[in-house]
């Protein structure tokens, strides 16, 4: 199937530490389209980040398979072909907005990467073409987290990974940023998997919600998000996203529920 970017197949994760196992991740099988937006939801500590990690060859799977346009997350990496964001933007202290942005250029030894924009284009993309020689110190964070979405864009990735990248910020912050990064999505034109414990950025941002278990992580419920796009933030306001939230609350909660009765 040429239109499928990600495929996990039975994959498991146990981190071990001495006498110590931690069994994170248990049998998920994954299937995401080209060009999909996806969110992984879950409890706090039930391995999200550990798929994420899978995903961007920070780990590999005990048992299973990730594979990325028919290769391994580290063939893709290899390729320099993930970008990540994370919830810190580890921006280098001593270098601009545009110093920053073009490091991975420098890493790979690279002036331009074929297809990518270049590092004005992205200024202009995630709204910081007048910060382009500030330091850091000198952005909020909601800025310097859009230094790293461009950053994490400039060698023209296939995948973005997103590991809470807006989950420091306060709320009316992360809403506006969630909906540029949307913008941004839609004119790029990449697969993006987010991980994410806030129900209503699953729903605004996604074509399909993965609702995980607590530890170990596997997939209890597949929720396709049916609301039209682009998504505005005025459609947190209408009863189908409510009814979408609801329907994730009730299988995210669904495990404790059944703890308790
Ligand atoms: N490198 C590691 N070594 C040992 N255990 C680890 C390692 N990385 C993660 N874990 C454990 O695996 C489990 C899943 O962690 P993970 O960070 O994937 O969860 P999460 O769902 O992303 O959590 P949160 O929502 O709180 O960020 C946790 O119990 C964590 O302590």
């Amino acid at each position: 199937m040429s239109d499928v970017s990600i495929v996990l197949e039975g994959v498991s994760k146990t981190f071990v530490d001495g006498a110590n196992r931690v069994h994170a991740v248990e049998r998920v099988d994954l299937a995401i389209a080209r060009g999909e937006f996806v969110a992984l939801i879950g409890p706090s500590g039930c391995g999200k980040s550990t798929v994420l990690r899978m995903l961007g060859d920070l780990e590999s799977p005990s048992t299973g398979s990730v594979t990325i346009d028919g290769v391994s997350p580290g063939e893709i990496r290899k390729r320099r072909q993930i970008g990540m964001v994370f919830q810190e933007a580890n921006l280098l202290p001593w270098r601009s907005v545009y110093d920053n942005i073009a490091l991975p250029l420098e890493i790979a030894g690279k002036s331009a990467v074929p297809g990518a924009r270049s590092i004005d284009d992205l200024l202009e993309l995630v709204g910081l073409k007048d910060f382009r020689d500030a330091l850091p110190w000198q952005l909020s964070g909601g800025m310097r987290q859009r230094v790293a979405i461009a950053r994490a864009l400039v060698l023209n990735p296939k995948v973005l990974l997103l590991d809470e990248p807006f989950g420091a910020l306060d709320e009316i912050t992360r809403n506006r940023l969630n909906i540029d990064l949307l913008k941004i999505w839609t004119e790029v034109g990449i697969t993006a998997v987010l991980v994410t414990h806030s129900i209503s950025e699953a729903v605004l941002m996604s074509d399909r919600i993965f609702v995980m278990s607590p530890r170990p992580a596997t997939i209890t419920t597949t929720i396709p998000v049916t609301l039209p796009r682009p998504r505005t933030a005025q459609m947190q306001r209408a009863p189908e996203f409510f009814d979408l939230v609801a329907r994730t609350g009730e299988a995210l909660y669904r495990p404790f529920e059944t703890e308790a009765a």
